[in-house]
């Protein structure tokens, strides 16, 4: 389908202070959450309502909108997307979590899965994928392409930082697919990382340097 780039001044704020040499875990995972919520509020933005009718607080019956149908489950990759999780399931605290575990071959570059656990009846679901980083996006093709196979139809994906060259093969393999992000960069150094980035996301958000 589409990119989608949030530039709302709050995003924008926080994923400054993400870039910067030296952040210490807790301010990378605290901010990694906190514009994982952001996005998640515009990602959610067009979700269709439906019409209900509530007992209201006076024993009146009331005409109130709720979210209609399909309902959402958040899949984050692991690790990194655990990151973004507190701040996304904040927004969505109904949401069924769907955990995909994909490794990145640091030489191939190429995603190796290792861990699948996808909730019941996703065909009815929304998926809101969910990791900071989407680089070469080997990694989202290959978790789009299992949720597509486990029935998925409608899947939207949040990153924190993408990647042009990503974005483009993930669009190319996906085109039904859509993605926010707070920042589209600039390039793809030679070891797959993204410039300027945040560096390994991973590593920032679990202390494993
Ligand atoms: O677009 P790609 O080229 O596939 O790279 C992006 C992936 O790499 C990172 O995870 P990593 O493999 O480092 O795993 P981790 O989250 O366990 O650190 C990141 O969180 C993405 O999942
Ligand atoms: O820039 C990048 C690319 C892949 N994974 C990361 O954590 N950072
Ligand atoms: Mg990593």
């Amino acid at each position: 389908m589409t990119i989608k780039v949030i530039k709302h001044p709050l995003i924008q704020h926080k994923l400054g202070l993400m870039r910067a040499q030296g952040i210490s875990t807790k301010s990378f995972r605290e901010l990694a959450s906190e514009v994982g919520a952001l996005l998640t509020y515009e990602a959610t933005k067009e979700l269709p309502l439906e019409n209900n009718s509530i007992t209201a607080w006076d024993g009146s019956q009331l005409e109130v909108e709720h979210i209609k149908g399909k309902k959402i489950t958040v899949v984050p990759i692991l690790r990194a997307g655990l990151g973004m999780m507190e701040g996304v399931t904040q927004l969505i605290p109904a949401a069924k979590v769907s955990v995909v575990g994909l490794q990145r071959n640091e030489e191939t570059l190429e995603p190796v899965p290792y861990f699948e656990k996808l909730v019941g009846k996703i065909d009815e679901r929304i998926s809101l994928v969910i990791d900071p980083m989407l680089a070469t996006g080997g990694s989202m093709i290959a978790t789009i392409d299992m949720l597509k196979k486990a029935g998925c139809q409608q899947i939207k994906v949040i990153v924190l930082v993408a990647a042009p060259e990503g974005v483009e093969k993930t669009l190319a393999a996906h085109p039904d697919i859509e993605i926010f992000t707070a920042a589209l960069d600039n390039r793809l150094d030679e070891n797959g990382y993204i410039i300027p980035g945040l560096g390994d996301a991973g590593d920032k958000i679990f202390g494993t340097f």
